[in-house]
């Protein structure tokens, strides 16, 4: 699996540098970045996880290095501190993350290099909570956002012992990035969690992988029988 992480480097002196009454302003900008990268790399195929915000991880597979030099260097442009950024490849996203996030600890120069590693296909799996409307309804649009996240706090720590990496979406979704070898255990889990179901996604690059998995959920919606549902799309 191919991952580009962004970090901004030098991010806690910028935040202090703004005085007591800046977190709207960090909010801001945080946001604003975010907003544009989201933008260009889904235009390429990719898609990007703001997990901390002080940083971005890409997910890369089947994007050319041209595209991926164009969003370091967008970002670079935007960003309110200096950037660093880096590659890195694993057997899971896990994997790859850790190794692109020791290539920025221990890169001297400021310019990246992106080295040529062949393409994997993406699995997309996005985690739906059963009938959260109803739930909103019952506990309030707080207490149900609650009930999601402490669900999903595990479940994200279950998928990284698996090696996959996930992030919170709003409303009652999860996305989790895996590799193809981890698909049988995601199932698993999800057979023996009752309050949730899986559209699982397979792609040559992220933004097909997600799509494949919205069109899963949709098909598991249709007729209310299954908890998850693979679809291969190709886009
Ligand atoms: N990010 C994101 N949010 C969505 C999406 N679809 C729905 N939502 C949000 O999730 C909330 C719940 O929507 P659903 O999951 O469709 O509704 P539900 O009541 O759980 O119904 P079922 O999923 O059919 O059991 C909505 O109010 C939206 O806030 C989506 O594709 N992406």
């Amino acid at each position: 699996m191919k991952i580009l992480l962004i970090e901004f480097i030098g991010y806690k002196e910028w935040t202090e540098s703004l005085g007591y009454d800046r977190e709207w302003k960090i909010q801001d900008i945080q946001s604003s970045i975010y907003k544009i990268v989201n933008d260009e790399i889904s235009r390429v195929g990719g898609f990007a996880l703001p997990v901390r915000y002080d940083g971005l991880i890409i997910l890369a597979d089947g994007i050319p290095n041209k595209h991926l030099l164009e969003i370091y260097t967008k970002v670079k442009e935007i960003s309110p501190t200096k950037i660093s950024a880096c590659i890195g490849f694993g057997k899971t996203p896990r994997e790859a993350e850790i190794n692109a996030h020791n290539c920025i600890l221990n890169s001297l120069s400021d310019e990246p290099k992106f080295s040529i590693i062949h393409d994997e296909n993406v699995v997309a799996c996005h985690f739906d909570y059963n009938n959260f409307t109803s739930l909103t309804h019952e506990l309030s649009f707080y207490a149900a956002y609650m009930r999601v996240m402490r669900l999903y706090s595990k479940l994200s720590d279950s998928i990284y012992d698996f090696g996959g990496i996930s992030q919170y979406l709003g409303g009652d979704n999860m996305i989790a990035f895996i590799d193809e070898d981890t698909i049988d255990k995601i199932i698993k889990i999800v057979e023996n969690m009752d309050e949730i179901k899986v559209g699982i996604g397979i792609g040559k690059n992220a933004r097909s992988a997600m799509a494949g998995a919205t069109r899963a959920l949709d098909e598991i919606r249709s007729k209310r029988e299954d908890r998850w549902k693979i679809v291969k799309f190709s886009m």
